[in-house]
């Protein structure tokens, strides 16, 4: 078995001409706070090392609250949001230069990029998003990505890189993901009690039963644990893009194709990307109730969703936000992106495109939700 599962690590790593890298929080700070210059630098190496090959590397890296916490006074992470963006605005500064800096040693340019769950979301905003990543890596520039910390909010925010990091390697349509922690693999229990064994690969949901996942990792670094990195590759397998779980003082040797760490297979093909994160990215903002015949045209006939078909509106939104459309029951059926306000649907409800263009004129002939941005849930 372990001859089969290292063929299959090692070809799936050296195969791959875009790769994705998330490193967390824990991965690039010293045990007494800060950051970590002898771990940056090593890691930066073996990205490195990739992109002196001709191959694509787009770096998801954590660590902004961590850096700024020691030049604030803090000792550990705080729990409020304000003064977690305040050590994130600080911090993010700092990651940036010791990224610059350390890859600089290998004349490779990087460049920041910061995201929200809106600009991936938005039409606009994710072509955007994308246009930016393809372009920085047409000019040789290795993107560094984190949350946008010291804007989002609880509503918008994406709460964890792992999440961030699976999304980001759809959007490029990476050809894996690697997530990269202070933990060398997936283990069937707590690691750190020596009992745990090693999982060396999982092909689907049932491998992952009777595991036990903890919620957090090193006190006052990193978030969520093995949890959310479970959650992101599932996310990343269930977009057609494999997953490499490791640590990250084995980098060089997971990006070089050893089979090291947890390989998660890719469970279906790749969908859409834009609509993938319409499905696994955004909450909605409000909920529009469909008739059954509205349900018939959106769900079987894949049709857009027109004002006759909707029986009620609920919720706070603007044109461009993500909307549930649900049943008669109740139950989410899809999720869209409206095309009107909350404000003008009620007075639009029940009436045909025609009858409106009439009315209130042609750019009342809109769709409620075209079907170029609806997914079916
Ligand atoms: N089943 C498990 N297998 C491996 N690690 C686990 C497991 N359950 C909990 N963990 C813990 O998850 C931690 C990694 O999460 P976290 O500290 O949030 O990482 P990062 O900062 O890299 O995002 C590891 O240090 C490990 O102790
Ligand atoms: N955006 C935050 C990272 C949050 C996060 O997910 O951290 P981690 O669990 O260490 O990957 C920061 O830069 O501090």
């Amino acid at each position: 078995m372990v001859g089969v599962h290292d063929g299959e690590a090692r070809d799936l790593i050296t195969s791959a001409r875009r790769l994705v890298i998330k490193v967390g929080s824990s991965s690039l700070t010293s045990a007494a706070g800060g950051l970590d210059r002898a771990r940056v630098d090593a890691l930066v190496d073996a990205v490195a090392g990739l992109t002196a090959a001709g191959r694509e590397a787009v770096l998801v890296s954590s660590g902004a609250i961590a850096a700024g916490l020691a030049p604030l006074g803090l000792r550990t992470r705080p729990r409020d949001l304000a003064t977690q963006q305040a050590a994130a605005s600080v911090g993010q500064g700092l990651l940036m230069r010791a990224y610059t800096e350390s890859f600089a040693r290998h004349d490779q340019g990087v460049g920041q990029v910061l995201l929200t769950v809106d600009d991936v979301t938005r039409r606009g905003h994710y072509r955007n998003a994308y246009r930016t990543l393809e372009r920085l890596i047409a000019l040789k520039t290795v993107p560094i990505v984190n949350e946008n910390d010291t804007v989002a909010t609880h509503e918008i925010r994406f709460g964890d890189n792992d999440r961030l990091a699976a999304l980001v390697a759809a959007l490029v349509h990476a050809d894996v993901l690697v997530l990269l922690s202070d933990v060398d693999a997936l283990y069937d229990g707590d690691p750190t009690r020596g009992t745990a064994s090693r999982i060396a690969e999982v092909r689907n949901e049932s491998d992952l039963a009777g595991i036990t996942i903890g919620r957090t990792g090193r006190a006052g670094v990193g978030t969520g644990g093995m949890v959310t990195k479970v959650e992101a590759a599932r996310i990343a397998t269930g977009a057609g893009i494999p997953v490499v779980l490791t640590s990250a003082s084995r980098a060089a040797e997971a990006l070089s194709g050893s089979a090291v760490g947890t390989l998660f297979h890719a469970v279906r093909a790749r969908p859409a990307a834009r609509l993938f994160w319409l499905a696994h990215a955004t909450s909605p903002r409000g909920r529009l109730s469909l008739d059954d015949g509205a349900v018939r045209a959106v769900v079987h006939r894949r049709l857009s969703l027109l004002p006759a078909g909707v029986t009620a509106v609920e919720g706070i939104f603007t044109a461009g936000d993500p909307v549930d459309l649900v049943d008669a029951a109740g139950t989410p059926v899809a999720r869209g992106l409206v095309n009107y306000d909350a404000a003008e649907l009620p007075g639009l409800l029940g009436r045909t495109t025609a009858e409106l263009s009439v009315a209130l004129g042609p750019a009342y002939e809109k769709e409620v939700v075209h079907r170029d941005d609806l997914v079916l849930l």
